[in-house]
């Protein structure tokens, strides 16, 4: 028999259906749009319905030649010689079931931790269902949602396997690209499908629905082959795109949006002006979906965070991952609190960073290493690896991280950029770190805008444009700056130096990028 094709995975739920819809009818639309498998899902029908319901829509995927699996009844499954079963961890176990079935009946298991995927694997389960990813109104759910972060050490643990993994709950088209982005497991393991409920049953064009999660599934999967391919760039490569994308901010002054602190607001849209970009700093939840259609990218800074604030953050970065501009996430002090943790979680697992920026303190507590710890928003100490840290932290989150300190470390989970350039004063003053990220945003608009593909993918979250130099690029303006401010007349200390700073980021020019450059590029491994 064929092996199944996962990519699409309706389930069924026919409470959710809209008035006026039958079942039958929107099944056989979700198949013309591109459902690629089905599951009948009954949890309130008695055995006669739900025997009666699974004959019909095992008739009717039988025209279409899609396979039918049937949602925990082994009973049903074998009276209407259904192609697989579906089971949650308090169902019959999987070897009892499959001495049931006839010979190649697929059994998938519902998997919530590492755990119960490892469990799945030895009792020989032929796909899993990760989740819930997000919490939803189909199902209540018994344990705490995975989120998109959650999914990549559970695919990890399929390694070197020929289980499928589909992830469920709560999934969408509006954040199917944000999943399967993010949900990538650092070894490149991917999802095989994803299982949709509500999406397609409760709208009242199901066809059209699953035809738009579909595409947005293969564009999706398109990019990340073409990232994949890419061969690692040399200095003078990254160096070339870096100072490119420093005229183009000043040519095209891009708008940066900022959710920053309020210690640095004020010296964070100074330098954005600095750079020739235009900076915006607001906060209010009720208008970040207006201001996703006006700005190039986003800065979500923590360092102030407050409940209210934090809203508007989960609200604003899901905008512009659909608008397909960059975010850089500043988890300032992360490793204080619980809160902040807590948040930092949210955030990501409510959309996608592009770049992820941090001293050593808050990307060890954002990884979950020990290895340094913070005193408030300072980093005491470094990482005996951080070459290594950061690679692998760029690959566990999916995007561009920035290490900072007194050497930088930047990493497209690919290569990794060394960057010695700075004076001492930057570790000084407050609000340094703060800077670069306003930076590394304005830098990132311009990179994004340079990319000339307006062509709408829903299978991708920005226009691809070169991140990995946009951050080369801010924290070499920003250290090169720093050291020509303390050679001007009149810099005495922190308080003089800092106007000087800003001054110098203004007349900074990309041969001084170039001549002054203490860069070292680091092949992956
Ligand atoms: N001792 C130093 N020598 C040279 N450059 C430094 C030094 N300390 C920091 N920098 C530079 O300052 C920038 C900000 O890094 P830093 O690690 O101080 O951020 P941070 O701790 O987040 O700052 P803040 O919390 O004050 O905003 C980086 O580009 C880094 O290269
Ligand atoms: C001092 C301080 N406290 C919260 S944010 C901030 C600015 C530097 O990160």
């Amino acid at each position: 028999m064929d092996p199944i094709d996962f990519t699409l995975y309706l389930v069924t739920d026919r409470s959710l259906l809209p008035a006026g819809k039958d079942h039958l009818e929107t099944l056989e639309q979700a198949i013309k749009g591109g459902v690629t498998v089905v599951q009948i899902r009954e949890k309130n029908a008695d055995t006669a319905e739900f025997l009666q319901i699974a004959q019909q829509s095992k008739a009717l995927c039988d025209r279409y030649k899609i396979p039918l699996i049937v949602n925990d009844r082994i009973d049903i499954a074998l009276a209407i010689g259904a192609r697989g079963v579906h089971l949650g961890q308090t169902d019959m176990p999987i070897n009892v079931a499959r001495k049931l079935l006839p010979e190649g009946t697929i059994i998938g298991i519902s998997c919530n931790t590492v755990e119960e995927v490892l469990r799945a694997k030895e009792a020989g389960a032929d796909y899993v269902g990760l989740g819930a990813v997000w919490s939803t109104q189909t199902k209540k759910l018994t344990s705490p949602p995975i989120g998109v972060r959650g999914l990549g050490v559970m695919l990890e643990a399929l390694d070197s396997s020929n289980i499928s993994a589909v992830a469920i709950g709560g999934i969408k088209s509006s954040n199917l690209a944000h999943l399967l982005h993010g949900s990538t497991s650092q070894t490149e393991h991917r999802l095989d499908g994803v299982a949709v409920v509500s999406d397609i049953v409760a709208s009242p064009n199901p066809e059209e629905a699953a035809q738009r999660l579909r595409s947005i599934f293969i564009s999706s999967r398109l990019v990340a082959g073409e990232l994949q391919s890419k061969s690692t760039p040399s200095r003078d490569d990254i160096l070339m795109k870096a100072c490119t994308i420093m005229d183009t901010t000043r040519k095209l002054s891009p708008l940066v949006h900022q959710m920053t602190n309020v210690v640095v607001a004020n010296q964070s849209a100074n330098i954005t002006l600095a750079l020739g970009a235009s900076p915006m700093m607001a906060t209010a939840p009720e208008e970040m979906g207006d201001l996703s259609k006006l700005s190039h990218a986003l800065l979500v800074n923590i360092g102030t965070l407050v409940s209210g604030s934090l809203q508007g953050m989960l609200k604003a970065g899901y905008f512009v991952n659909a608008a397909r501009n960059p975010i850089v996430l500043d988890p300032v002090g992360i490793g204080a609190s619980d809160f902040r943790k807590n948040s930092v979680s949210e955030l990501l697992n409510s959309w996608q960073a592009t770049v992820i920026k941090g001293n050593a303190g808050e990307l060890a507590a954002l990884a979950g290493s020990s290895e340094t710890v913070s005193k408030g928003v300072d980093s005491l100490g470094s990482f005996k690896d951080p070459v290594t840290f950061t690679r692998q932290l760029a690959r566990k989150e999916r995007c561009v991280v920035v290490l900072t300190g007194e050497t930088d470390y930047i990493s497209d989970g690919k290569c990794v950029v060394i960057l010695k350039n700075g004076d001492p004063l930057l570790g000084k003053i407050t609000g340094s770190g703060c800077m670069l990220g306003s930076c590394i945003a304005s830098y990132c608009a311009a990179a994004n805008l340079l990319e000339s593909n307006d062509e709408y993918s829903g299978g991708s979250l920005d226009r691809g444009g070169n991140f990995l130099a946009a951050a080369v690029g801010a924290v070499l303006t920003l250290t090169i700056a720093s050291e020509l401010a303390t050679k001007r007349e009149g810099v005495r200390g922190i308080g003089s130096f800092l106007p000087a700073l800003i001054d110098n980021v203004a007349a900074l020019q990309p041969e001084d990028i170039r001549r002054f450059a203490k860069m070292k590029v680091v092949d992956s491994n």
